[in-house]
């Protein structure tokens, strides 16, 4: 722990729990944070903003392809949530399907006072005997309305009295009154049998789920889940244990599939791959997913077989290396007919960046996701920039600003594990106060459970 962060220990109650955690810089406006090191600029990689698009329109190759998106499927409602509708949502019975009343009381017919029956009818059940004009009959929320029902009379508004006569009581308003089909839900008051609902296109949430059943669906007709398979390279990781003798833990495989699943992806498999070309041929060939993402092996390191695996099977290079920072080796390859390939670099925040600036395009197409809406909050402080590349630089959002976290180097986690966003600072970097665009975090707005699931 540093004297700082010892400090703010001791002090915690004073502080944000970035500050805390030794998150944010000490004076708002004093030195930025780590800056990626230019090392060697690459003027034949891609802008960041270049690189998102070509991702994006990476699936609408050919002449068939004008969404880009994987065919629709039939999908029960219990495992649509997540996916796209690819057809309307059209209504398949009216809704109500059946007048039915909105309280529970009494269903009445004509002015009071009325002579009430001993049956009452209850939600589920078929339909009753007609009212006669003066008749009443206990009734539940959502049951059918018998016919010649005139209002539905709330319990708390009637009372009965020793000859077992209905009476409104004077805490209706006007008093002593009901009106004409009040509290009475027509049939067809939301919706008939045809009516669209829900157009094409539009994300199946929760209550898309609600609302489709209650129309008569037990399928929908939806865009399915890419898959995905992530092949994990390096001989130097470790699935388990202390890192030990310059062997390292293994920080993607556990952080990609659910993110990936977050990012509307199917994961197959998750691939330990041996630091050879010839493995790395084998897998990527092997493998049947949409979208394999590789981890580590972008540079041009001695174990560095992504370059030359895809040159071996004759792959499409369409991004080769971003400027941005960090992550700029990664790289976005259309290996067969239906497949490509997002190599992201080993670096974890690396890989990160790469996430969202290919796979992130990329699988929102094949799924036919809707665009996440573009947004922009002023920086809290100085963040140094690049002097050619963008930087993705791990921030917490406090009410209308966002602060820049530090550990944000290539190799770290520190910051993005405490982040709620990525904000997106230009070549040169920003004064305090700047405005930037953000790139939210899944968990930051939906929650683990809704995302992830
Ligand atoms: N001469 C140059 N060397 C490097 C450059 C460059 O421009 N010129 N770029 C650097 C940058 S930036 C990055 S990022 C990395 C990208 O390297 P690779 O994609 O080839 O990745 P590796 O070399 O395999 O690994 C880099 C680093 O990350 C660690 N790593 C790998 N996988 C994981 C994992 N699953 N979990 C945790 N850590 C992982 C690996 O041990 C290395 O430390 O290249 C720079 N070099
Ligand atoms: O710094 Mo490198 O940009 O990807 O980690």
């Amino acid at each position: 722990m540093t004297a700082r962060a010892a400090r703010a220990g001791q002090n915690g109650d004073d502080l944000d729990v970035e500050e805390a955690l030794a998150l944010v810089k000490e004076h708002p406006g004093g030195t930025p944070g780590t800056p990626g090191t230019p090392r060697h600029p690459r003027h034949d990689a891609t802008d960041w903003a270049e690189a998102r698009a070509v991702a994006e329109r990476a699936p609408r190759h050919g002449t068939a392809r004008r969404t880009g998106c994987l065919p629709p499927v039939a999908v029960p409602l219990g495992s649509a949530l997540g996916l796209t509708l690819a057809a309307p949502l059209t209504a398949l019975t009216d809704l109500p399907s059946f007048d039915t009343s909105a309280m529970d009381g009494w269903a009445v017919s004509g002015p009071g006072p009325w002579s009430v029956r001993d049956e009452g009818v209850l939600a589920g059940h078929t339909a009753h005997e007609p009212l006669t004009d003066g008749g009443a009959v206990r009734i539940a929320t959502g049951a059918r309305i018998p016919p010649d029902t005139t209002a539905v009379l709330r319990s708390e508004h009637g009372r009965t009295d020793d000859k077992g006569r209905l009476h409104v009581t004077a805490a209706t308003r006007p008093p002593h009154t009901v009106t004409h089909g009040q509290d009475i839900r027509p049939r067809g008051q939301e919706c008939r049998s045809g009516d669209q609902l829900l157009p094409s296109g539009t994300l199946i949430t929760p209550p898309v789920l609600g609302m489709a059943a209650a129309a008569g669906y037990d399928t929908l007709t939806a865009v399915p889940r890419p898959r995905a398979e992530v092949l994990v390279l390096g001989d130097e990781l470790l699935a388990e244990g202390l890192p030990h003798d310059g062997l390292i833990r293994d920080a993607l495989g556990p952080l990609l599939p659910p993110w990936l699943r977050a990012l509307g992806a199917e994961v197959t498999a998750v691939r330990r791959v041996g630091d050879t070309e010839q493995a790395l041929y084998e897998a990527i060939a092997a493998s049947d997913a949409h979208v394999v993402v590789t981890t580590g092996g972008t540079a041009a390191g001695p174990v560095d077989h992504v370059h030359p695996a895809l040159r071996r099977m004759g792959a499409e290079l369409l991004v080769d290396g971003v400027k941005v920072r960090p992550g700029h080796p990664m790289l976005l390859a259309r290996t067969k007919e239906d497949q490509h390939l997002v190599g992201l670099p080993g670096n974890p925040l690396a890989a990160v960046s790469g996430l969202l600036t290919l796979a992130e395009p990329l699988l929102r197409t094949l799924a036919a996701r809707p665009a996440p809406e573009p947004y922009t909050l002023p920086l809290r402080d100085a963040v140094q920039g690049h002097p050619y590349d963008t930087r993705l630089i791990p921030v917490a959002l406090r009410g209308d600003r966002a602060l820049p976290l530090l550990y944000n180097g290539p190799a770290m986690l520190r910051g993005i594990a405490a982040a709620d966003a990525l904000a997106v600072v230009p070549p040169g970097g920003t004064r305090p106060g700047q405005e930037a665009e953000l790139l939210d975090l899944p968990w930051a707005s939906g929650g683990i459970g809704v995302c992830f699931t």
